[in-house]
């Protein structure tokens, strides 16, 4: 070892010099096994045992500095409507030492819906918004999704401790997690820290079972290998499995068994952990370094070709409308006529929807709902509309003048914009 080259012997540290070894002693073999030395010097073990240690400590400090210097990327992942985003804010809240960057990856706009949801909480230890907009990364974007990345880690040298990267909830997390690995560029600013994958307790297993018969590899059509859906990739690739929304269940111990042997099944590693609003510590997400020990491509490799899984059935539909003109239209009309009818499906006045194609008999569904509803007046009112498929949520909105009309995203099965947008204005002429 080069570094011990120039040590040079001292009695107090290596000990009295052993007098000339003849070779003829009897002990010969006792004497030479209290001494080691390199290349004819002669010196204690204490010392080799520490210059070891400097040698251990100048190599790790590289790979340290290299790490130092590149950025960890947690992707966050789960079905729709999991809890990925109030996981973000909980992160965010509870990191606010860190200097956090968030990349929203939401089909349809809704980032901006996304938003309204998330500043609401006042929580401004987001440092940079970046949202990819439009389409999924997972695909067509890839190039673009990586340069905006870059050009986000360029534009704040020293301002960004770790990335956030929440994935749109109908999102195959491994092409994005790929993407990462593979690109040069990337590769050498960033690394993925994990993938943490949020899972609704509630509606989880409608999406385990929810498999279409036909959902085909992006690109070249395929049939699914064993019946899989986006839900079952989204929860093998996770490092960190958050069992979000335990209040649904945790009244029935028998659920909770259930769900855990069916999560097993999927992924029988990652450490899993129930929560009330993805509220867990912060320790149990971020730096875990999941991928430090093993090649992201042997980790990938398994899982997909170059294909990405897309259930054709998903689609999102965003329609903006004019504001409405007070609280009664707003709950007689909006939500009794055209929202309930739209999540309850079997549920008031189905008539437009029953008279377009939306009945041939295919299960539509509407899975996630986002929508910002502006009722003017003397003091215009903004609500968040917040839903996962027949539940839904409206939390005020921070009304900043900027918003000019109303603005929904519904994403789920074999939706049908004519249909929807026929109901909406029937019941807003
Ligand atoms: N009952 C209950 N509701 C929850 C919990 N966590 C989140 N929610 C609600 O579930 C809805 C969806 O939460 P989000 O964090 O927006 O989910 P998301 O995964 O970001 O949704 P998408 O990005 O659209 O896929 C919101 O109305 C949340 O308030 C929970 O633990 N229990
Ligand atoms: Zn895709």
């Amino acid at each position: 070892m080069s570094a011990l080259r120039n040590i040079k012997f001292n009695e107090e540290e290596d000990g009295e010099l052993p007098v000339l070894v003849t070779g003829e002693e009897d002990n010969l073999q006792e004497i030479l096994k209290n001494v080691s030395y390199d290349g004819g010097n002669i010196v204690s073990d204490a010392k080799v045992e520490r210059v070891n240690k400097q040698v251990d400590n100048a190599s790790t400090n590289v790979t340290d500095l290299r790490k130092r210097k590149r950025i960890p990327v947690s992707i966050i992942t789960g079905y729709l409507g999991s809890g990925k985003s109030t996981l973000l804010e909980k992160i965010a809240l509870k990191g606010a030492d860190k200097k956090i960057a968030v990349i929203l990856n939401e089909f349809g706009d809704s980032s901006e819906i996304e938003k309204a949801m998330t500043i609401k909480n006042g929580s401004s230890s987001y440092q940079e918004w970046l949202d990819l907009g439009n389409g999924c990364l997972c695909c067509s974007l890839k190039n673009i999704g990586v340069k905006a990345i870059e050009d986000m880690v360029e534009r704040s040298p020293g301002k960004i401790d770790y990335i956030l990267l929440e994935t749109s909830g109908i999102a195959d997390p491994a092409p994005i997690a790929k993407m990462f690995w593979q690109d040069e560029g990337l590769n050498s600013s960033v690394y993925i820290d994990g993938i943490i994958t949020v899972l609704d307790c509630e509606h989880i297993l409608k999406c385990l079972d929810d498999v279409s018969v036909d959902a085909h590899w992006h690109g070249d059509k395929v049939g699914l290998k064993g019946n899989l859906t986006i839900a079952h990739f989204q929860l093998a690739m996770a490092d960190r499995i958050i069992m979000n929304k335990y209040d649904t269940i945790e009244h029935s111990p028998a659920m909770v068994k259930h769900l855990k042997e069916r999560v097993r099944e999927v992924n029988s590693i990652a450490p899993m952990f129930f929560t009330k609003y993805s509220d867990t510590p912060i320790d149990n997400l971020l730096d875990i370094h999941a991928y430090d020990s093993i090649r992201i491509s042997d980790m990938l490799g398994s899982n997909t070709g170059d294909g990405t899984i897309h259930d054709h059935r998903m689609g999102t539909i965003m329609l903006t409308f004019r504001p409405l003109k007070s609280e009664e239209e707003y709950n007689e009309k909006f939500i009794k006529q055209f929202l309930q009818p739209l999540l309850w499906k079997n549920f008031g006045a189905m008539a437009v929807l029953e008279e377009g194609s939306q009945d041939d008999g295919r299960d539509w569904e509407v899975q996630r709902t986002k929508g910002l509803i502006l009722i003017e007046g003397e003091n215009p009112i903004l609500r968040v509309i917040q839903g996962v498929r027949d539940t839904y949520d409206v939390f005020p909105g921070e009304y900043d003048g900027s918003n000019k009309e109303c603005k929904i995203v519904l994403i789920g099965k074999y939706l049908e914009r004519d249909s929807i947008e026929k109901l909406l204005h029937k019941t807003l002429r």
